[in-house]
């Protein structure tokens, strides 16, 4: 359950069976060949895909408008399989909350959803889709009422519900076997790159792939594939909110050190004695002060490139994309936009950005930048 120095299980005695239970099963389960025919079904029945290579840039137009529902398809599955009534999730976003309400409704299991009070304000849309699925949401209060206090909350329902609960942890964090499973129900992202491209360009290897960073779980499955092919360039953006040295900001691996978060030893944001520091992002899937601990073995290894975006730069790249192509990307993905003019990119290069959410629920923000 390691990557490099990073990863690991660094878990509250009380969560041990847990987390070992899970960790016992999920390979086995995973590989079984009626999940992979329910999983493969619902990934192309009701997702919708595989979502199309559009221009060179990937799009995920499907169901719930993000990448979370790859990752909250697979865990909830693999929840029933261990006989699980109940199904926790934090979110930021409101994508993975979303995309776990939506699962759990088509399976009809219960659904309870921690979100930051802050975050419920600026993704209403969301809050509105979680309640509609017929998913509970509570407010996380403690804290900074934001995604960090959301997952401390769930993490707490769990230690009190450790017999009929599954947490589906929404990105490529938390303790193994979290960043392995989510990576692998996310790896359908570069899975459907390579083909695509081989389709549309003859070689199924881009030169770049391009991926925005909150935890780091549609970088994961965008990356997957690629992974060990130094040809490819893997590029994270990260979230610079007000800029990497304004004390506003997301960018993990400029102002993290090597700390434990949420069950997994990786890069945080912290203070001299070890206390997770608030971030900031415009964008809430990017307003985390953690990063999945792939991604920081990737960053200390040297074989990914991590850049990042302010809070301007990702507003910028969103519309200019949606004036250019007509699309409307979530703020998350704008920032991995934003991020392709630091590239000294050429024209032999076959870059492959991962448009990890549409814009929808962000139009609030957008409309508001737009008065300015
Ligand atoms: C459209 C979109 N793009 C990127 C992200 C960043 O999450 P990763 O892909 O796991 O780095 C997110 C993260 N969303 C989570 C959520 O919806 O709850 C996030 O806020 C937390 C799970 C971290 C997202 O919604």
């Amino acid at each position: 359950g390691y990557y490099g120095k990073f990863g690991g299980a660094f878990i509250p005695e009380m969560l041990h069976r847990n987390v070992e239970e899970l960790k016992e099963n999920y390979i086995n389960i995973m590989a079984e060949s009626s999940f992979q025919e329910e999983y493969q079904q619902l990934l192309r029945d009701y997702v919708g895909r595989p979502t199309p290579l559009f221009l060179a840039e990937r799009l995920n137009l499907n169901h719930t408008g993000a990448h979370k529902i790859n990752n909250a398809i697979g865990q909830v599955l693999l929840a029933q399989r261990l006989g699980k009534k109940r199904i926790i999730a934090e979110t930021g976003a409101g994508q993975h909350g979303v995309a776990t309400a939506t699962v759990c409704a088509l399976k009809g299991i219960e659904c309870i959803v921690y979100m930051g009070v802050k975050d419920i304000e600026r993704q209403a849309p969301n809050v509105a889709r979680m309640k509609m699925l017929g998913a509970t949401v509570i407010p996380a209060a403690s804290g900074s009422q934001t995604l960090k206090d959301a997952t401390n909350e769930a993490i707490r329902d769990w230690i009190n519900n450790p017999n009929d609960t599954h947490y589906v942890i929404g990105s490529v964090v938390g303790p193994h076997p979290y960043p392995d499973m989510v990576a692998r129900f996310q790896s359908v992202i570069s899975e459907e790159m390579r083909w695509q491209l081989k389709e549309k360009t003859g070689s199924e290897l881009p030169t770049h792939v391009v991926a925005c960073v909150g935890g780091g779980s549609n970088a994961a499955g965008a990356f997957y594939h690629f992974l060990d092919d130094p040809r490819v360039r893997l590029i994270a953006v990260e979230a610079a909110g007000h800029g990497i040295d304004s004390g506003m900001s997301a960018a993990t691996t400029q102002l993290g050190k090597p700390g434990i978060l949420h069950g997994s030893k990786s890069l945080v944001m912290q203070t001299e004695d070890g206390q997770v520091t608030e971030p900031h992002s415009i964008s809430a899937g990017l307003d985390y002060p953690g990063i999945g601990p792939l991604h920081a073995h990737l960053f200390d290894s040297g074989r990914g490139t991590f850049l990042s975006a302010t809070d301007n730069e990702a507003l910028e790249a969103a519309f200019e994309l949606s004036k250019l192509e007509g699309i409307i990307p979530a703020l998350e993905s704008s920032h991995a936009l934003a991020a392709l003019k630091q590239l000294k990119l050429s024209s032999k290069d076959t870059v492959v950005l991962c448009l990890s959410g549409r814009g929808d629920k962000d139009l609030a923000t957008y409309m508001k930048a737009m008065k300015k």
